[in-house]
């Protein structure tokens, strides 16, 4: 029998219990997301538990991180079946505050960044990192954990928190881990639920191009070339004109300068209808 998760709404609460399980020796651990748990999120936990002897998992729809034309009200809400996800894990807590908890009336502070910030998402959704950063720099220091675990499938947001915790020097390891993908190649994510059936069966399209483009540079043939078919391909599959795609530097995200030496990723983000969908592979 499974013990259901402690659910905690309170920083202060969240301060203590950390405490306590520090007192105790014991490693924590912590996933933070916004819900709608699926097997991407889990296997984030799977790998916390593998690390740690108390998990927390946070989930919260930090209003901060969305600008007021974006899918703040529409975002999933399902914390009851999350909450029976994470309990089939094990996890020992589960942070699920309010936002008037998170950001009381007169909170006035943001963090600003710049580094791997810069750029891709930043052009597009300029709001972003700020309130990423912010709250994740909260959920740090109110959870206290050795260890904190992001997907690769955000893949600057994983950049951006792996610069903020050595920047602030926040005593927290941070972890990436790789994206976990449905059988045909799509990456999982929250939103897929916003696709209609015929953009569900375009969408595997996103991962192809990526892995097609991925092949031929590693084959020789020049990315500025391949990255103009990938582009068209989106574009006559029914993506829009992707906001970009990209190959940058794996670990600074600018621009490589010589693609022999350097660790390259590419990266993606693309309208399909109402669905804005992000994926990143190795090349
Ligand atoms: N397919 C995936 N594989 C691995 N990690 C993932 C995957 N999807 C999300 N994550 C990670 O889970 C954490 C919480 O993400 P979040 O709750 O925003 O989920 P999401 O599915 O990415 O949602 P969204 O649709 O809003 O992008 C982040 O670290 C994110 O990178
Ligand atoms: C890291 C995060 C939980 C901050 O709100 C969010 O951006 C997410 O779910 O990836
Ligand atoms: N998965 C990252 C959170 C966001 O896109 O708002």
């Amino acid at each position: 029998m499974t013990t259901p998760p402690r659910i905690i709404r309170t920083v202060d609460t969240l301060q203590a219990l950390s405490a306590e399980w520090h007192r105790a020796g014991l490693r924590v651990g912590m996933v933070p997301t916004m819900g709608a748990l699926h097997s991407g999120h889990l296997a984030l936990v799977e790998a916390a538990r593998a690390r740690a002897e108390r998990i927390i998992v946070t989930i919260f729809v930090n209003p901060a991180q969305f600008a007021p034309t974006e899918d703040f009200a529409a975002y999933p809400r399902t914390e009851a079946s999350d909450v029976e996800k994470l309990a089939a894990l094990g996890v020992e807590a589960v942070f699920a505050p309010n936002a008037a908890e998170m950001y009381p009336a007169g909170f006035a502070t943001t963090i600003t960044l710049k580094g791997p910030a810069l750029g891709l998402e930043t052009d597009f959704r300029p709001h972003f990192f700020a309130g990423v950063a912010t709250v994740v720099a909260k959920l740090l220091i109110a959870g206290f954990p050795d260890v904190a675990l992001f997907g690769e499938k955000d893949y600057q947001q994983l950049a951006v928190v792996t610069q903020l915790v050595a920047d602030l020097r926040l005593p927290t390891e941070i972890i990436g881990l790789p994206t976990i993908r449905e059988a045909d190649g799509l990456a999982l994510s929250s939103r897929n639920a916003y696709l209609t059936a015929e953009e569900r069966a375009v969408a595997p399209i996103l991962a192809a191009t990526l892995q097609e483009i991925a092949a031929g540079i590693r084959s020789g043939q020049p990315a500025a070339a391949l990255i103009e078919a990938g582009t068209a391909r989106l574009v006559a599959s029914g993506f829009r004109t992707p906001d970009y795609l990209t190959l940058r530097n794996a670990r600074t995200l600018a621009e490589p300068v010589d693609l022999a030496t350097e660790p390259l990723r590419l990266l993606v983000a693309a309208w399909l209808g109402r669905t804005r969908l992000i994926d990143n592979i190795a090349v």
